[in-house]
């Protein structure tokens, strides 16, 4: 691996919900390690965990036993400032793609620029369009999201979470609710976005047909992570690294 610090660093991770005699363990030692560029696929039967890890990653959640380094930080026992900071290094794509409906598709984008950059507002808005251009939608950036199509608001949710180039993406089944075609074109553009910026994208999914464009398949089951492999059938595009 030429790239020596991960984007992402779990050793030994433990996570617990409730108290007391209701305390129940969720995840047991959970070790992995996800590298700039590396397109990483979770699956699992549902209530196995994956959620709970996501949502410790993206520093939603607090690490309680084991260590979690977001770029070399420690995120286990850091203060809240210091989780919100790494929240802004990481885009989160979800499967109800959370687009606000009285925004059209640049403006929701463009929030996101905002929100992180102190750039200008034409600067703002020339960079959302030329983030919603490369995934396709030059035509609609006008367009209000229910006036979209689920593939086309779910590009929309890509463009905001990758605009401002973070090294790391957050994927909650993003093709659930999409056609197989258009669910299709969604991970396409993920996988080149991925690959053209270098962030490493960790994305949870029960979708079988979208296993090739992952670099790594890694499972979870019953709240450990029984497998952590190198893809076989991923796609050559991918192996080449285009
Ligand atoms: N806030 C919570 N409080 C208590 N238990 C929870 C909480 N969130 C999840 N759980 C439990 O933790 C386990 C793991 O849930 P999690 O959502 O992480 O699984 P998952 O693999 O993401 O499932 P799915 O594929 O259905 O989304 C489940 O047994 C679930 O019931």
């Amino acid at each position: 691996m030429i790239n020596t610090q991960p984007v992402i660093a779990i050793q030994n991770i433990n996570h617990y919900y409730g108290r007391g005699a209701l305390r129940k363990q969720i995840l047991f030692d959970i070790n992995l390690e996800i590298y700039a560029g590396e397109i990483v696929i979770m699956t699992g039967p549902s209530g196995s965990g994956k959620t709970t890890l996501l949502s410790l990653i993206g520093g939603l959640r607090s690490v309680q036993e084991g260590s979690l380094k977001f770029l070399g930080t420690e995120l286990s026992g850091s203060s809240q400032s210091k989780l919100v900071q790494s929240r802004r290094n990481i885009g989160y794509i979800f499967q109800a793609h959370n687009l606000l409906g009285f925004l059209t598709a640049r403006q929701n984008v463009q929030m996101a620029v905002e929100l992180n950059n102190t750039i200008s507002q034409s600067e703002a808005i020339k960079k959302s369009e030329a983030m919603l251009g490369s995934v396709g939608l030059a035509e609609r950036i006008n367009y209000y999201p229910d006036n979209l199509s689920g593939g086309q608001k779910q590009r929309i949710a890509i463009a905001r979470a990758l605009v401002n180039h973070p090294p790391l993406v957050l994927a909650d089944e993003p093709t659930a609710a999409l056609d197989k075609q258009s669910g299709r074109d969604v991970v396409e553009i993920m996988q080149r976005l991925a690959k053209e910026q270098g962030t490493a994208i960790l994305l949870v999914t029960h979708d079988n047909r979208i296993l090739d464009i992952a670099d790594r398949i890694v499972e979870m089951e019953d709240g450990l992570l029984t497998r952590d492999a190198q893809n076989v059938v991923s796609s050559p595009k991918v192996a080449e690294g285009v």
